[in-house]
């Protein structure tokens, strides 16, 4: 998961970019299949540790350093309460912010960013960057927010809306000093409420091509890919990315 930021703020550490780890657990095929854990994390120092399974010696331990780890045990809440709040708060402040997961397929980004459907403890960072954003905005006096959401996908290098699928072909990412990364003629729809960002994400979902794919039938062909969510500028051209505008004016 790397997080990245562009300006300084208060409860948000100074560095532009973060990388976060998050191991999950094995999953039941896995552990039903005697597959051995690799990877042991220690949370307290931010560093992983990988053991070549097949020569268990200390020469052969491995060593990483992150600005956090997270170990199978850690829930969706700590994750987004530690890692992701504070861009939100800052990006509710006027920053930019992007959030995105990286890995294997089976690693666990639908997980981490989108969740499990109808499960509130299991919800992942993007209904939960929605919850804050509002629960802002309806906190916030005198003030008018504009919420515009789009979402897109890069499939084989090819950009799709995943709002408007007919909205084929002539998606381009194009960069521009002053706005940096964007695609023109991406639809973006406005929202009123948390409920309105959940279904755009979901009609979105429904239109995507890369769908939950079962590692084990697809041993031959291990894919990496990532899931982004973003506030403000665009940054990253990734295979699924939720974006979303903040437009902020005095009432
Ligand atoms: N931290 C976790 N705790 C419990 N289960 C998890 C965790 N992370 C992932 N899983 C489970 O592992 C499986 C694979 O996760 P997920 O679909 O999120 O992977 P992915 O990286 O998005 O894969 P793909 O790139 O193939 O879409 C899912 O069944 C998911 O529920």
């Amino acid at each position: 998961m790397e997080k990245h930021h562009r300006h300084k703020s208060a409860g948000v550490k100074n560095e532009c970019v973060q990388v976060v780890v998050r191991c999950r657990p094995l999953s039941n095929k896995e552990e039903s299949g005697n597959y051995q854990k690799v990877v042991e994390v220690f949370p307290t120092r931010g560093v992983v540790e990988i053991q070549n399974p097949s020569e268990v010696s200390k020469e052969n331990r491995k060593m990483f350093t992150y600005d956090a780890v997270y170990g199978p045990n850690a829930t969706q809440q700590n994750i987004y309460d530690e890692t992701v709040r504070p861009l939100v708060s800052s990006v509710l402040e006027g920053f930019n912010c992007c959030v995105f997961a990286y890995g294997q397929t089976g690693t666990g980004k639908t997980y981490t960013m989108e969740g499990v459907r109808g499960d509130p403890e299991d919800k992942g960072i993007i209904p939960r960057a929605f919850e804050q954003i509002w629960a802002h905005i309806n906190r916030a006096q005198n003030m008018n927010f504009l919420v515009a959401a789009s979402y897109l996908e890069i499939y084989m290098e090819e950009l799709r809306d995943l709002l408007k699928p007919s909205n084929r072909g002539g998606l381009e990412l194009r960069e521009r000093e002053n706005v940096g990364v964007y695609v023109p003629n991406l639809h973006s729809v406005l929202c009123k409420n948390v409920d309105d960002m959940v279904s755009v994400m979901n009609q979105g979902n429904k239109n995507r091509t890369v769908g939950y794919t079962n590692m084990n039938e697809h041993s031959s062909r291990f894919s990496t890919s990532s899931r982004g969510f973003s506030l403000g500028k665009l940054h990253f051209p990734l295979t699924r990315f939720f974006h979303c505008k903040l437009t902020l004016s005095l009432s």
